[in-house]
């Protein structure tokens, strides 16, 4: 989708404390495998704060930056992987009644990893239609513990860690000028995350903590590996060149790549060797200390990149993420300016 007149005014990030590896693998938690083939070296770990907290911080932080009235909100899409705080709940809501004075649609999304992007492409849609000043908040939450969910063990190859984030899409003006943005799924492989196990009635009543690996391995005894790996190297290369040729940018235009806090071993696989980046042209040396933050990656990324000064005006950004089901986004942006005054983010 070419996108016109999308800007981004403004990120935020809401980040606990980082935990070092090191710390882990004393404790137990952390196999020392996991430690070396993900190169991850903390991760930021919620103490009481809940997931919707964190995004409802993170939401507030990305609105008091950009300037722009909650009544300009046309939509609030709140995108998450897991636990929000309550059962039967709306955290899509309570990010829209943090942030205050919107009547607009508030819609959670569930792509997996990739919901902060489905997001981006989402508003850009809502944002399209509009013949006024119109804004989009987009915000991502999570928290991952057991007894459900062990950030270390549960999805061998990737740590993951708590955090909110947020962003808001103006089609008027911003720091950052959305060139193209394109998601692609295929669902032939949604299997990949829940194997051989039976539908359930209950959250964790079939498996708990979560194992990932496990139900991959199920899946790809009867999908091929081969087949599956074709897949994803497909609907990920298909994301990619759609968004760059809808913001007519090549591979060789981009100068900052903005990916999933994947460990390095999945990301030399999905991104560096596919691709053929370097590993200083991404946010890999920041990502590793926070960890995987489900479908939050690519804003605190770009949050990283503003505010340690590393990404300047006229430089082109590709922001890429994959979700179980799958689903693969990829946007294509350009820095336009330096935000001014932005609040800097609490000390961890
Ligand atoms: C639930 C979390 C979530 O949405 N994660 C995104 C989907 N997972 C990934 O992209 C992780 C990388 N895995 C894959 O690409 C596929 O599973 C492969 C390519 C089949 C196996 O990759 P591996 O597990 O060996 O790294």
């Amino acid at each position: 989708m070419r996108t016109d007149e999308l800007h981004i005014a403004a990120v935020a990030s809401a980040l606990p404390d980082r935990v070092p590896t090191a710390e882990a693998l004393a404790a137990g938690q952390c196999d020392r495998r996991v430690a070396e083939q993900t190169g991850i070296v903390s991760v930021s770990v919620s103490g009481t704060a809940s997931a919707a907290e964190l995004a409802a911080e993170a939401a507030a932080r990305a609105m008091r930056r950009s300037g722009v009235p909650p009544e300009d909100l046309r939509i609030v899409l709140h995108a998450d992987v897991h636990y929000q705080g309550h059962d039967l709940w709306a955290p899509a809501s309570h990010v829209q009644d943090t942030v205050g004075g919107s009547r607009c649609p508030a819609v959670e999304i569930r792509q997996l990893s990739n919901g902060g992007m489905a997001g981006l492409e989402l508003a850009a849609h809502v944002l399209r239609g509009q013949d006024c000043p119109a804004a989009a908040l987009v915000t991502t939450g999570d928290t991952f513990g057991l007894p459900g969910f062990d950030r270390w063990r549960s999805d061998p190859g990737t740590v993951y860690g708590d955090g909110g984030t947020a962003a808001v899409l103006t089609n008027h003006g911003g720091f950052a000028a959305v060139r193209g943005v394109a998601t692609v799924s295929d669902p032939t492989l949604e299997r990949m995350h829940r194997g051989a196990d039976p539908f359930g009635r209950m959250p964790f009543s079939v498996r708990a903590p979560m194992d990932l690996e496990v139900l991959k391995r199920d899946y790809l005894a009867s999908a091929g590996v081969g087949a599956a790996v074709r897949k994803v190297v497909e609907g990920q290369r298909e994301a990619l060149t759609t968004a760059l040729k809808d913001a007519e940018t090549s591979l060789a235009d981009i100068d900052w790549f903005v990916l999933p806090h994947f460990g390095l071993r999945r990301l030399r696989a999905g991104y560096l060797k596919a691709w053929d980046i370097d590993l200083d042209a991404t946010t890999w040396q920041w990502g590793r200390t926070i960890g995987h933050l489900g479908a939050g990656d690519q804003f605190a990324g770009l949050e990283q990149l503003v505010l340690s000064g590393r990404a300047r005006p006229g430089q082109r950004l590709l922001f890429a993420g994959v979700g179980a089901g799958f689903s693969w986004s990829c946007a294509v942006a350009e820095l336009t300016a330096v935000p001014e005054g932005w609040e800097p983010p609490p000390r961890h």
